[in-house]
Protein backbone atom coordinates (compact mmCIF):
# COMPACT_ATOMS: atom_id res chain seq x y z
CA UNK A 1 0.00 0.00 0.00
CA UNK A 2 1.69 3.35 -1.16
CA UNK A 3 1.26 5.55 2.11
CA UNK A 4 1.23 9.41 2.07
CA UNK A 5 3.73 10.37 4.33
CA UNK A 6 3.74 14.21 5.27
CA UNK A 7 6.60 15.96 6.72
CA UNK A 8 4.61 18.90 8.82
CA UNK A 9 7.78 21.13 8.53
CA UNK A 10 9.16 24.69 7.01
CA UNK A 11 12.26 22.93 6.68
CA UNK A 12 11.22 20.57 3.76
CA UNK A 13 10.46 21.69 0.45
CA UNK A 14 9.04 19.48 -2.14
CA UNK A 15 9.75 21.09 -5.66
CA UNK A 16 8.85 18.95 -9.35
CA UNK A 17 12.55 17.72 -9.10
CA UNK A 18 13.53 17.47 -5.66
CA UNK A 19 12.80 17.33 -2.18
CA UNK A 20 14.82 19.97 -0.29
CA UNK A 21 15.89 19.56 3.82
CA UNK A 22 17.29 22.09 5.86
CA UNK A 23 19.35 19.84 8.12
CA UNK A 24 20.78 20.97 11.62
CA UNK A 25 23.80 18.08 11.28
CA UNK A 26 24.67 17.44 15.04
CA UNK A 27 27.60 15.39 16.30
CA UNK A 28 30.21 15.26 19.01
CA UNK A 29 34.42 16.05 18.16
CA UNK A 30 36.49 14.75 20.49
CA UNK A 31 40.15 14.21 21.14
CA UNK A 32 42.13 12.08 23.77
CA UNK A 33 45.71 12.38 25.20
CA UNK A 34 46.55 10.22 28.24
CA UNK A 35 43.71 10.93 30.91
CA UNK A 36 42.73 13.79 29.58
CA UNK A 37 39.69 14.30 27.05
CA UNK A 38 38.11 16.74 25.45
CA UNK A 39 34.67 16.49 23.41
CA UNK A 40 33.05 19.59 21.14
CA UNK A 41 29.69 19.25 20.68
CA UNK A 42 28.84 20.66 16.43
CA UNK A 43 26.66 21.66 14.80
CA UNK A 44 26.31 21.76 10.34
CA UNK A 45 23.96 23.99 9.16
CA UNK A 46 23.14 21.53 5.86
CA UNK A 47 20.64 21.40 3.22
CA UNK A 48 20.19 17.46 1.38
CA UNK A 49 18.58 17.55 -1.94
CA UNK A 50 17.19 14.54 -3.09
CA UNK A 51 16.55 14.23 -6.67
CA UNK A 52 12.18 12.50 -6.78
CA UNK A 53 12.78 11.21 -10.91
CA UNK A 54 13.99 7.28 -9.89
CA UNK A 55 15.15 6.16 -13.04
CA UNK A 56 15.13 2.99 -15.15
CA UNK A 57 17.76 0.47 -13.49
CA UNK A 58 20.03 -1.79 -14.86
CA UNK A 59 22.14 -4.21 -12.70
CA UNK A 60 24.92 -5.89 -14.82
CA UNK A 61 25.79 -8.81 -12.44
CA UNK A 62 29.56 -10.86 -12.55
CA UNK A 63 29.23 -14.19 -11.76
CA UNK A 64 24.98 -13.72 -13.30
CA UNK A 65 25.33 -17.74 -13.86
CA UNK A 66 26.14 -19.05 -10.14
CA UNK A 67 24.08 -19.29 -6.78
CA UNK A 68 23.56 -15.83 -6.00
CA UNK A 69 23.13 -14.54 -9.28
CA UNK A 70 20.66 -17.33 -10.87
CA UNK A 71 18.65 -16.93 -7.13
CA UNK A 72 18.65 -12.75 -7.71
CA UNK A 73 17.22 -12.97 -11.60
CA UNK A 74 14.62 -15.65 -10.44
CA UNK A 75 13.54 -13.31 -7.30
CA UNK A 76 12.95 -10.35 -8.89
CA UNK A 77 10.96 -12.23 -11.74
CA UNK A 78 8.76 -13.93 -9.30
CA UNK A 79 8.13 -10.82 -7.53
CA UNK A 80 7.37 -9.15 -10.37
CA UNK A 81 4.95 -11.68 -11.37
CA UNK A 82 3.68 -12.52 -7.79
CA UNK A 83 4.25 -16.31 -8.02
CA UNK A 84 3.35 -18.56 -5.48
CA UNK A 85 4.24 -22.18 -5.82
CA UNK A 86 3.09 -25.48 -3.99
CA UNK A 87 5.25 -26.60 -0.91
CA UNK A 88 4.96 -29.56 1.26
CA UNK A 89 3.40 -26.73 3.94
CA UNK A 90 0.97 -25.40 1.18
CA UNK A 91 1.11 -22.55 -1.13
CA UNK A 92 4.51 -19.93 -0.68
CA UNK A 93 4.07 -17.09 -2.18
CA UNK A 94 6.97 -15.18 -3.40
CA UNK A 95 8.62 -12.25 -1.35
CA UNK A 96 11.37 -10.00 -0.37
CA UNK A 97 11.98 -10.89 3.19
CA UNK A 98 15.70 -10.29 4.23
CA UNK A 99 15.53 -7.42 2.34
CA UNK A 100 16.13 -4.07 4.54
CA UNK A 101 14.45 -2.04 1.91
CA UNK A 102 11.31 -4.29 1.13
CA UNK A 103 10.97 -6.02 4.21
CA UNK A 104 11.79 -3.63 7.57
CA UNK A 105 10.02 -0.44 8.75
CA UNK A 106 11.57 2.69 10.54
CA UNK A 107 9.84 4.72 13.20
CA UNK A 108 8.42 7.61 11.78
CA UNK A 109 7.78 8.59 15.43
CA UNK A 110 5.68 7.29 18.27
CA UNK A 111 3.99 3.86 17.13
CA UNK A 112 3.98 5.01 13.48
CA UNK A 113 6.35 2.90 11.67
CA UNK A 114 7.19 2.86 7.89
CA UNK A 115 8.64 1.08 5.39
CA UNK A 116 12.07 1.59 4.12
CA UNK A 117 11.56 1.63 0.61
CA UNK A 118 8.60 4.39 0.87
CA UNK A 119 11.17 6.86 2.79
CA UNK A 120 12.33 8.03 -0.32
CA UNK A 121 11.55 7.98 -3.95
CA UNK A 122 13.40 4.55 -4.42
CA UNK A 123 13.59 1.78 -7.86
CA UNK A 124 10.72 -0.91 -7.32
CA UNK A 125 12.40 -4.07 -7.48
CA UNK A 126 9.79 -5.11 -9.93
CA UNK A 127 11.43 -2.51 -12.92
CA UNK A 128 15.04 -3.57 -12.66
CA UNK A 129 16.98 -4.88 -15.89
CA UNK A 130 19.21 -7.51 -15.11
CA UNK A 131 21.92 -8.55 -18.02
CA UNK A 132 25.51 -9.86 -16.91
CA UNK A 133 28.73 -11.60 -17.37
CA UNK A 134 29.68 -15.78 -16.47
CA UNK A 135 33.16 -17.75 -16.99
CA UNK A 136 30.31 -20.65 -17.76
CA UNK A 137 28.10 -20.72 -20.81
CA UNK A 138 25.12 -22.22 -18.81
CA UNK A 139 21.65 -19.61 -19.93
CA UNK A 140 20.46 -18.76 -16.80
CA UNK A 141 17.29 -20.91 -16.20
CA UNK A 142 19.98 -23.94 -16.42
CA UNK A 143 21.80 -22.49 -13.90
CA UNK A 144 19.33 -21.70 -11.71
CA UNK A 145 18.68 -25.53 -11.52
CA UNK A 146 22.60 -26.41 -11.43
CA UNK A 147 22.27 -23.97 -8.17
CA UNK A 148 19.26 -26.07 -6.87
CA UNK A 149 18.03 -23.16 -4.12
CA UNK A 150 14.73 -22.81 -5.09
CA UNK A 151 11.38 -25.63 -5.33
CA UNK A 152 11.28 -27.16 -9.03
CA UNK A 153 7.23 -26.15 -8.66
CA UNK A 154 8.73 -22.42 -8.80
CA UNK A 155 11.62 -23.14 -11.03
CA UNK A 156 9.68 -24.84 -13.74
CA UNK A 157 7.31 -21.38 -14.09
CA UNK A 158 10.78 -19.21 -14.06
CA UNK A 159 12.50 -20.94 -16.90
CA UNK A 160 10.37 -19.91 -19.77
CA UNK A 161 11.47 -15.78 -18.38
CA UNK A 162 15.35 -16.88 -17.75
CA UNK A 163 16.01 -19.04 -20.43
CA UNK A 164 16.64 -16.77 -23.31
CA UNK A 165 19.38 -15.10 -20.92
CA UNK A 166 22.49 -15.86 -21.31
CA UNK A 167 25.67 -14.53 -19.89
CA UNK A 168 28.24 -12.65 -21.54
CA UNK A 169 31.68 -14.28 -21.88
CA UNK A 170 33.91 -13.02 -19.10
CA UNK A 171 37.58 -12.33 -17.95
CA UNK A 172 38.80 -15.61 -16.66
CA UNK A 173 42.42 -15.62 -15.26
CA UNK A 174 42.86 -19.42 -13.79
CA UNK A 175 45.11 -18.45 -10.57
CA UNK A 176 42.80 -15.88 -9.17
CA UNK A 177 40.05 -18.67 -8.49
CA UNK A 178 40.19 -22.06 -7.66
CA UNK A 179 41.37 -24.67 -10.08
CA UNK A 180 38.51 -26.91 -9.07
CA UNK A 181 36.28 -24.05 -11.52
CA UNK A 182 38.49 -24.77 -14.29
CA UNK A 183 35.52 -27.50 -15.47
CA UNK A 184 33.24 -24.29 -15.49
CA UNK A 185 35.31 -22.09 -17.55
CA UNK A 186 33.62 -22.30 -21.16
CA UNK A 187 32.19 -18.84 -21.95
CA UNK A 188 35.48 -17.05 -21.21
CA UNK A 189 37.56 -14.14 -23.13
CA UNK A 190 40.59 -14.12 -24.93
CA UNK A 191 42.97 -11.47 -25.74
CA UNK A 192 45.33 -9.30 -23.77
CA UNK A 193 44.34 -6.99 -20.41
CA UNK A 194 43.62 -4.32 -22.31
CA UNK A 195 41.06 -6.31 -25.02
CA UNK A 196 38.96 -7.42 -22.60
CA UNK A 197 38.92 -4.61 -20.61
CA UNK A 198 37.62 -3.02 -23.71
CA UNK A 199 35.07 -5.26 -24.38
CA UNK A 200 33.32 -5.33 -21.01
CA UNK A 201 32.99 -1.08 -21.46
CA UNK A 202 31.45 -2.65 -24.35
CA UNK A 203 29.50 -4.47 -22.44
CA UNK A 204 28.20 -2.29 -20.74
CA UNK A 205 27.50 0.39 -23.32
CA UNK A 206 25.48 -1.97 -25.64
CA UNK A 207 23.32 -3.20 -22.29
CA UNK A 208 22.60 0.09 -21.60
CA UNK A 209 21.96 1.24 -25.35
CA UNK A 210 19.54 -1.79 -25.71
CA UNK A 211 17.93 -1.73 -22.18
CA UNK A 212 17.54 1.53 -22.20
CA UNK A 213 18.17 1.97 -19.16
CA UNK A 214 19.21 5.19 -17.23
CA UNK A 215 21.91 4.15 -14.83
CA UNK A 216 23.55 0.77 -14.47
CA UNK A 217 25.41 -0.72 -11.59
CA UNK A 218 27.49 -3.62 -11.74
CA UNK A 219 27.87 -5.97 -8.95
CA UNK A 220 30.32 -8.84 -8.52
CA UNK A 221 28.58 -11.84 -7.13
CA UNK A 222 31.54 -14.43 -9.51
CA UNK A 223 33.57 -16.65 -7.50
CA UNK A 224 35.98 -15.13 -4.96
CA UNK A 225 39.71 -14.18 -5.88
CA UNK A 226 42.61 -15.04 -3.85
CA UNK A 227 43.79 -11.38 -2.71
CA UNK A 228 46.34 -9.08 -5.01
CA UNK A 229 49.87 -8.20 -3.54
CA UNK A 230 49.72 -4.08 -3.49
CA UNK A 231 52.79 -2.65 -5.99
CA UNK A 232 53.84 0.06 -6.09
CA UNK A 233 54.60 1.15 -9.91
CA UNK A 234 51.33 -1.50 -10.54
CA UNK A 235 48.21 -0.89 -8.97
CA UNK A 236 48.87 1.65 -6.26
CA UNK A 237 48.02 4.67 -8.68
CA UNK A 238 45.33 5.35 -11.54
CA UNK A 239 48.19 5.91 -14.09
CA UNK A 240 50.12 2.99 -12.73
CA UNK A 241 46.80 0.62 -13.20
CA UNK A 242 45.90 1.98 -16.80
CA UNK A 243 49.96 1.19 -17.79
CA UNK A 244 49.57 -2.29 -16.13
CA UNK A 245 46.42 -2.59 -17.94
CA UNK A 246 48.40 -1.93 -21.34
CA UNK A 247 51.33 -3.68 -19.98
CA UNK A 248 49.20 -7.08 -19.48
CA UNK A 249 50.59 -7.68 -15.65
CA UNK A 250 49.32 -10.59 -14.08
CA UNK A 251 48.88 -8.82 -10.81
CA UNK A 252 45.57 -7.68 -12.16
CA UNK A 253 42.56 -9.68 -11.54
CA UNK A 254 39.31 -9.95 -13.14
CA UNK A 255 37.03 -8.29 -10.15
CA UNK A 256 39.72 -5.15 -10.45
CA UNK A 257 39.54 -5.05 -14.22
CA UNK A 258 35.86 -5.19 -14.18
CA UNK A 259 36.07 -2.12 -11.36
CA UNK A 260 38.58 -0.45 -13.60
CA UNK A 261 36.02 -0.54 -16.41
CA UNK A 262 33.00 0.33 -15.13
CA UNK A 263 34.41 3.24 -13.63
CA UNK A 264 35.38 4.24 -16.91
CA UNK A 265 31.63 3.68 -18.01
CA UNK A 266 30.77 5.93 -14.88
CA UNK A 267 28.81 2.67 -13.56
CA UNK A 268 28.44 2.54 -9.82
CA UNK A 269 30.58 -0.89 -9.09
CA UNK A 270 29.74 -3.09 -5.53
CA UNK A 271 32.02 -6.04 -4.56
CA UNK A 272 29.72 -8.70 -2.69
CA UNK A 273 33.28 -11.13 -2.37
CA UNK A 274 36.44 -10.94 0.15
CA UNK A 275 39.19 -9.80 -2.05
CA UNK A 276 40.70 -6.35 -2.29
CA UNK A 277 39.62 -5.58 -5.25
CA UNK A 278 39.57 -1.59 -4.52
CA UNK A 279 43.57 -1.57 -4.98
CA UNK A 280 44.69 2.34 -3.89
CA UNK A 281 44.55 2.90 -7.74
CA UNK A 282 41.14 1.57 -8.14
CA UNK A 283 40.13 4.17 -5.23
CA UNK A 284 41.75 6.68 -6.73
CA UNK A 285 40.15 6.42 -9.86
CA UNK A 286 36.85 5.99 -8.35
CA UNK A 287 37.47 9.16 -6.51
CA UNK A 288 38.63 11.09 -9.69
CA UNK A 289 35.55 10.20 -12.04
CA UNK A 290 33.07 10.69 -8.50
CA UNK A 291 31.99 7.16 -9.44
CA UNK A 292 30.46 5.21 -6.69
CA UNK A 293 32.51 1.94 -5.32
CA UNK A 294 31.04 -0.55 -2.25
CA UNK A 295 32.30 -3.74 -0.77
CA UNK A 296 33.07 -5.94 0.58
CA UNK A 297 31.49 -9.15 1.20
CA UNK A 298 27.77 -9.78 1.04
CA UNK A 299 27.21 -9.54 5.37
CA UNK A 300 24.88 -12.24 5.25
CA UNK A 301 24.64 -14.99 7.61
CA UNK A 302 27.73 -15.73 11.08
CA UNK A 303 28.94 -12.72 10.45
CA UNK A 304 26.12 -10.56 10.76
CA UNK A 305 25.05 -12.32 13.91
CA UNK A 306 28.41 -11.38 14.86
CA UNK A 307 28.49 -8.05 14.33
CA UNK A 308 25.14 -7.78 16.71
CA UNK A 309 25.98 -10.70 19.68
CA UNK A 310 29.66 -9.35 19.91
CA UNK A 311 28.62 -5.45 19.84
CA UNK A 312 25.81 -6.62 22.73
CA UNK A 313 28.41 -8.55 24.81
CA UNK A 314 30.68 -5.55 24.60
CA UNK A 315 28.47 -3.03 25.32
CA UNK A 316 27.48 -4.91 28.04
CA UNK A 317 30.77 -5.13 29.66
CA UNK A 318 30.62 -8.71 29.07
CA UNK A 319 34.45 -9.96 27.66
CA UNK A 320 33.95 -12.43 24.91
CA UNK A 321 37.47 -14.00 24.86
CA UNK A 322 37.02 -17.19 22.37
CA UNK A 323 35.12 -16.47 19.18
CA UNK A 324 34.67 -19.44 16.56
CA UNK A 325 32.77 -19.72 13.48
CA UNK A 326 32.53 -23.06 12.27
CA UNK A 327 30.42 -24.20 8.76
CA UNK A 328 30.29 -26.26 5.99
CA UNK A 329 27.86 -26.03 2.63
CA UNK A 330 28.03 -27.77 -0.24
CA UNK A 331 27.62 -25.38 -3.00
CA UNK A 332 29.75 -23.97 -6.01
CA UNK A 333 31.16 -21.08 -3.21
CA UNK A 334 32.18 -23.79 -1.05
CA UNK A 335 33.85 -25.47 -3.47
CA UNK A 336 35.88 -22.87 -4.79
CA UNK A 337 36.21 -22.04 -0.97
CA UNK A 338 37.75 -25.00 -0.63
CA UNK A 339 41.13 -24.02 -2.13
CA UNK A 340 43.54 -22.24 0.43
CA UNK A 341 44.24 -18.79 -1.43
CA UNK A 342 40.04 -18.17 -1.83
CA UNK A 343 39.58 -19.22 1.97
CA UNK A 344 41.95 -17.18 2.86
CA UNK A 345 40.29 -13.86 1.47
CA UNK A 346 37.27 -15.28 3.64
CA UNK A 347 39.19 -15.94 6.57
CA UNK A 348 40.23 -12.03 6.62
CA UNK A 349 36.75 -10.70 5.87
CA UNK A 350 34.86 -12.94 8.37
CA UNK A 351 37.98 -11.79 11.30
CA UNK A 352 37.66 -8.42 11.31
CA UNK A 353 34.32 -7.76 11.88
CA UNK A 354 34.88 -7.57 15.94
CA UNK A 355 37.94 -5.12 15.56
CA UNK A 356 36.06 -2.12 16.32
CA UNK A 357 33.96 -2.97 19.04
CA UNK A 358 37.02 -4.77 20.78
CA UNK A 359 39.00 -1.40 20.55
CA UNK A 360 35.93 0.43 22.05
CA UNK A 361 35.84 -0.96 25.57
CA UNK A 362 39.86 -0.72 27.35
CA UNK A 363 37.71 -1.59 30.59
CA UNK A 364 37.50 -5.53 29.08
CA UNK A 365 40.83 -5.39 26.90
CA UNK A 366 44.40 -3.96 27.23
CA UNK A 367 45.64 -2.10 23.97
CA UNK A 368 46.24 -4.86 21.33
CA UNK A 369 44.17 -7.47 23.20
CA UNK A 370 41.87 -9.45 20.99
CA UNK A 371 39.45 -12.55 21.50
CA UNK A 372 40.94 -15.91 19.97
CA UNK A 373 38.96 -15.59 17.02
CA UNK A 374 38.92 -18.83 14.58
CA UNK A 375 36.89 -19.24 10.59
CA UNK A 376 36.44 -22.77 9.38
CA UNK A 377 34.79 -23.48 6.13
CA UNK A 378 34.14 -27.19 4.71
CA UNK A 379 33.06 -28.48 1.23
CA UNK A 380 30.76 -31.06 1.98
CA UNK A 381 28.95 -31.71 -1.56
CA UNK A 382 25.54 -33.17 -0.44
CA UNK A 383 24.34 -30.35 1.60
CA UNK A 384 24.41 -28.21 -1.49
CA UNK A 385 23.53 -24.61 -0.77
CA UNK A 386 21.80 -25.33 2.73
CA UNK A 387 25.20 -24.14 4.65
CA UNK A 388 24.89 -25.63 8.58
CA UNK A 389 27.04 -23.04 10.60
CA UNK A 390 28.12 -23.59 14.21
CA UNK A 391 29.27 -20.41 16.34
CA UNK A 392 30.67 -20.62 19.86
CA UNK A 393 31.22 -17.36 21.59
CA UNK A 394 33.32 -17.93 25.28
CA UNK A 395 32.87 -14.79 27.54
CA UNK A 396 34.47 -13.65 30.84
CA UNK A 397 31.96 -12.92 33.40
CA UNK A 398 32.21 -11.03 36.64
CA UNK A 399 34.32 -12.58 39.22
CA UNK A 400 35.92 -15.44 37.58
CA UNK A 401 32.62 -16.73 35.98
CA UNK A 402 32.29 -17.73 32.07
CA UNK A 403 29.57 -17.69 29.64
CA UNK A 404 29.55 -19.78 26.58
CA UNK A 405 26.88 -19.23 23.75
CA UNK A 406 26.12 -21.44 20.73
CA UNK A 407 24.62 -20.93 18.06
CA UNK A 408 23.03 -23.55 15.12
CA UNK A 409 22.39 -21.76 12.35
CA UNK A 410 21.17 -23.91 8.56
CA UNK A 411 20.21 -21.57 6.23
CA UNK A 412 19.88 -21.47 2.34
CA UNK A 413 23.12 -19.53 1.98
CA UNK A 414 21.76 -17.55 -1.56
CA UNK A 415 18.70 -16.57 0.12
CA UNK A 416 20.64 -14.92 2.52
CA UNK A 417 22.26 -13.06 -0.01
CA UNK A 418 20.35 -12.61 -2.95
CA UNK A 419 18.21 -9.93 -0.63
CA UNK A 420 21.61 -8.17 0.00
CA UNK A 421 21.83 -8.04 -3.32
CA UNK A 422 18.89 -6.12 -3.64
CA UNK A 423 19.77 -4.22 -0.82
CA UNK A 424 23.24 -2.65 -2.50
CA UNK A 425 21.38 -1.81 -5.92
CA UNK A 426 18.53 -0.11 -4.69
CA UNK A 427 20.60 2.09 -1.87
CA UNK A 428 23.68 2.38 -4.12
CA UNK A 429 21.23 3.93 -6.60
CA UNK A 430 19.04 6.09 -3.96
CA UNK A 431 22.82 7.32 -2.49
CA UNK A 432 23.80 8.56 -5.86
CA UNK A 433 20.80 11.29 -6.27
CA UNK A 434 21.49 12.96 -2.74
CA UNK A 435 23.54 16.34 -3.01
CA UNK A 436 24.91 17.63 0.20
CA UNK A 437 26.22 21.52 0.89
CA UNK A 438 26.18 24.03 3.86
CA UNK A 439 22.74 25.96 3.90
CA UNK A 440 24.76 29.16 3.33
CA UNK A 441 26.26 28.05 0.00
CA UNK A 442 25.42 28.45 -3.58
CA UNK A 443 23.04 25.52 -5.12
CA UNK A 444 26.44 24.82 -7.87
CA UNK A 445 27.99 23.43 -4.58
CA UNK A 446 25.88 20.77 -4.10
CA UNK A 447 28.11 17.92 -3.47
CA UNK A 448 27.97 13.97 -3.19
CA UNK A 449 29.08 11.45 -1.05
CA UNK A 450 32.35 10.41 -0.76
CA UNK A 451 33.17 7.95 -4.08
CA UNK A 452 33.86 5.16 -1.07
CA UNK A 453 30.03 4.37 -0.68
CA UNK A 454 30.47 3.66 3.07
CA UNK A 455 26.92 4.20 3.76
CA UNK A 456 26.55 0.23 2.51
CA UNK A 457 28.66 -1.03 5.38
CA UNK A 458 25.62 -2.59 6.79
CA UNK A 459 25.48 -4.91 3.62
CA UNK A 460 29.00 -6.14 3.87
CA UNK A 461 30.89 -8.00 6.09
CA UNK A 462 34.77 -5.82 5.69
CA UNK A 463 33.23 -2.31 4.61
CA UNK A 464 34.92 -0.54 2.87
CA UNK A 465 35.49 3.05 4.11
CA UNK A 466 37.23 5.92 2.68
CA UNK A 467 40.79 6.35 3.46
CA UNK A 468 41.27 7.26 6.96
CA UNK A 469 37.99 7.06 8.31
CA UNK A 470 37.10 4.45 11.01
CA UNK A 471 35.20 1.27 9.80
CA UNK A 472 31.85 0.40 11.45
CA UNK A 473 31.09 -2.76 12.04
CA UNK A 474 28.44 -3.05 14.28
CA UNK A 475 24.79 -3.70 12.56
CA UNK A 476 22.74 -1.34 14.59
CA UNK A 477 25.05 1.18 14.13
CA UNK A 478 25.19 0.79 10.21
CA UNK A 479 21.55 0.41 10.34
CA UNK A 480 20.85 3.64 12.04
CA UNK A 481 23.55 5.36 9.49
CA UNK A 482 21.31 4.63 6.54
CA UNK A 483 18.14 5.10 7.97
CA UNK A 484 19.18 8.65 9.70
CA UNK A 485 20.57 9.74 6.49
CA UNK A 486 17.48 8.89 4.53
CA UNK A 487 15.36 10.64 7.49
CA UNK A 488 17.99 13.77 7.31
CA UNK A 489 16.87 14.03 3.76
CA UNK A 490 12.89 14.39 4.63
CA UNK A 491 14.70 17.02 7.52
CA UNK A 492 13.59 14.35 10.59
CA UNK A 493 15.93 14.02 13.45
CA UNK A 494 17.37 10.50 14.03
CA UNK A 495 15.50 8.12 16.90
CA UNK A 496 17.63 9.04 19.63
CA UNK A 497 15.52 6.64 21.55
CA UNK A 498 15.35 8.94 24.66
CA UNK A 499 12.01 9.38 24.17
CA UNK A 500 11.52 12.28 26.82
CA UNK A 501 8.45 12.70 25.50
CA UNK A 502 7.40 9.46 27.47
CA UNK A 503 9.16 10.29 30.58
CA UNK A 504 9.05 13.81 31.97
CA UNK A 505 5.66 14.86 32.75
CA UNK A 506 5.55 18.18 31.11
CA UNK A 507 6.74 17.12 27.61
CA UNK A 508 4.30 14.43 28.35
CA UNK A 509 0.92 16.74 28.63
CA UNK A 510 2.21 18.81 25.62
CA UNK A 511 3.35 15.53 23.67
CA UNK A 512 -0.25 13.98 24.29
CA UNK A 513 -2.26 17.23 23.15
CA UNK A 514 -0.65 17.77 20.16
CA UNK A 515 -1.20 14.12 19.10
CA UNK A 516 -4.78 13.99 19.99
CA UNK A 517 -4.88 17.36 17.55
CA UNK A 518 -3.32 16.10 15.08
CA UNK A 519 -5.48 12.75 14.97
CA UNK A 520 -8.30 14.79 15.03
CA UNK A 521 -6.71 16.83 12.24
CA UNK A 522 -6.22 13.53 10.03
CA UNK A 523 -9.42 12.20 11.02
CA UNK A 524 -11.43 15.52 9.13
CA UNK A 525 -9.22 14.66 6.17
CA UNK A 526 -6.93 17.65 6.43
N1 LIG B 1 25.50 -16.29 1.37
C1 LIG B 1 26.19 -16.24 0.24
O1 LIG B 1 25.89 -16.89 -0.75
C2 LIG B 1 27.38 -15.31 0.19
C3 LIG B 1 27.65 -14.47 1.27
C4 LIG B 1 28.74 -13.62 1.18
C5 LIG B 1 29.53 -13.61 0.04
N2 LIG B 1 29.25 -14.45 -0.97
C6 LIG B 1 30.13 -14.43 -2.12
O2 LIG B 1 29.37 -14.21 -3.31
C7 LIG B 1 30.06 -14.82 -4.40
C8 LIG B 1 29.06 -15.66 -5.18
O3 LIG B 1 28.51 -16.64 -4.34
P1 LIG B 1 27.67 -17.82 -5.05
O4 LIG B 1 27.14 -18.69 -3.97
O5 LIG B 1 26.74 -17.23 -6.03
O6 LIG B 1 28.84 -18.57 -5.82
P2 LIG B 1 28.75 -19.43 -7.17
O7 LIG B 1 30.03 -20.18 -7.26
O8 LIG B 1 27.48 -20.17 -7.23
O9 LIG B 1 28.70 -18.33 -8.32
C9 LIG B 1 29.84 -17.66 -8.76
C10 LIG B 1 29.73 -17.57 -10.28
O10 LIG B 1 30.80 -16.77 -10.74
C11 LIG B 1 31.26 -17.34 -11.96
N3 LIG B 1 32.59 -16.77 -12.17
C12 LIG B 1 33.76 -17.10 -11.57
N4 LIG B 1 34.75 -16.30 -12.03
C13 LIG B 1 34.17 -15.42 -12.90
C14 LIG B 1 34.63 -14.33 -13.67
N5 LIG B 1 35.93 -13.98 -13.67
N6 LIG B 1 33.75 -13.65 -14.43
C15 LIG B 1 32.44 -14.00 -14.45
N7 LIG B 1 31.93 -15.03 -13.74
C16 LIG B 1 32.79 -15.72 -12.98
C17 LIG B 1 31.16 -18.83 -11.76
O11 LIG B 1 31.09 -19.51 -13.00
C18 LIG B 1 29.83 -18.92 -10.98
O12 LIG B 1 28.75 -19.08 -11.87
C19 LIG B 1 31.20 -15.63 -3.80
O13 LIG B 1 32.41 -14.90 -3.88
C20 LIG B 1 30.80 -15.76 -2.35
O14 LIG B 1 31.90 -15.92 -1.48
C21 LIG B 1 28.20 -15.30 -0.94
O1 LIG C 1 27.89 -14.50 5.61
P1 LIG C 1 28.64 -15.47 6.49
O2 LIG C 1 27.75 -16.60 6.96
O3 LIG C 1 29.41 -14.81 7.57
O4 LIG C 1 29.78 -16.12 5.55
C1 LIG C 1 29.44 -17.11 4.60
C2 LIG C 1 30.42 -18.20 4.80
O5 LIG C 1 30.25 -18.70 6.12
C3 LIG C 1 30.15 -19.28 3.78
O6 LIG C 1 31.02 -20.37 4.01
C4 LIG C 1 30.42 -18.71 2.40
O7 LIG C 1 30.18 -19.70 1.44
C5 LIG C 1 29.52 -17.56 2.12
O8 LIG C 1 30.03 -16.95 0.95
C6 LIG C 1 29.49 -16.52 3.22
O9 LIG C 1 30.61 -15.69 3.09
Amino acid sequence: MKLDITVDSANVKYTPNYIEAKYDYQYNSAVKDGSRILVTPKSEKLVLRTTRKVPRLGVMLVGWGGNNGSTFTAAVIANRLGLSWPTKKGMQKANWFGSLTQASTVRLGDDVYVPFSQLLPMVHPDDIVIDGWDISSRNIAEAMERAQVLEPALQEQLKPHMRNMKPRPSMYFPDYIAANQKTRADNVLIGSKLEQVEKIKLDIEQFKKQSNVDTVIVLWTANTECFSSVMEGVNDTYENIKKSIALDHPELSPSTLFAYASIACGCTYINGSPQNTFVPGIIEFAERQGVFIAGDDFKSGQTKIKSVLVDFLVGAGIKPVSIVSYNHLGNNDGKNLSAPKQFRSKEISKSNVVDDMVESNEILYKPGEKPDHVVVIKYVPYVGDSKRALDEYTSEIMMGGTNTIVIHNTCEDSLLATPIILDLVLLAELFSRIKIKRENWSDEEYTGFHSVLSLLSYLCKAPLVPPGTPVVNALAKQRAAIENVMKACLGLPPDNNMTLEHKVPFLMASHFKERKDKELKLDNGH
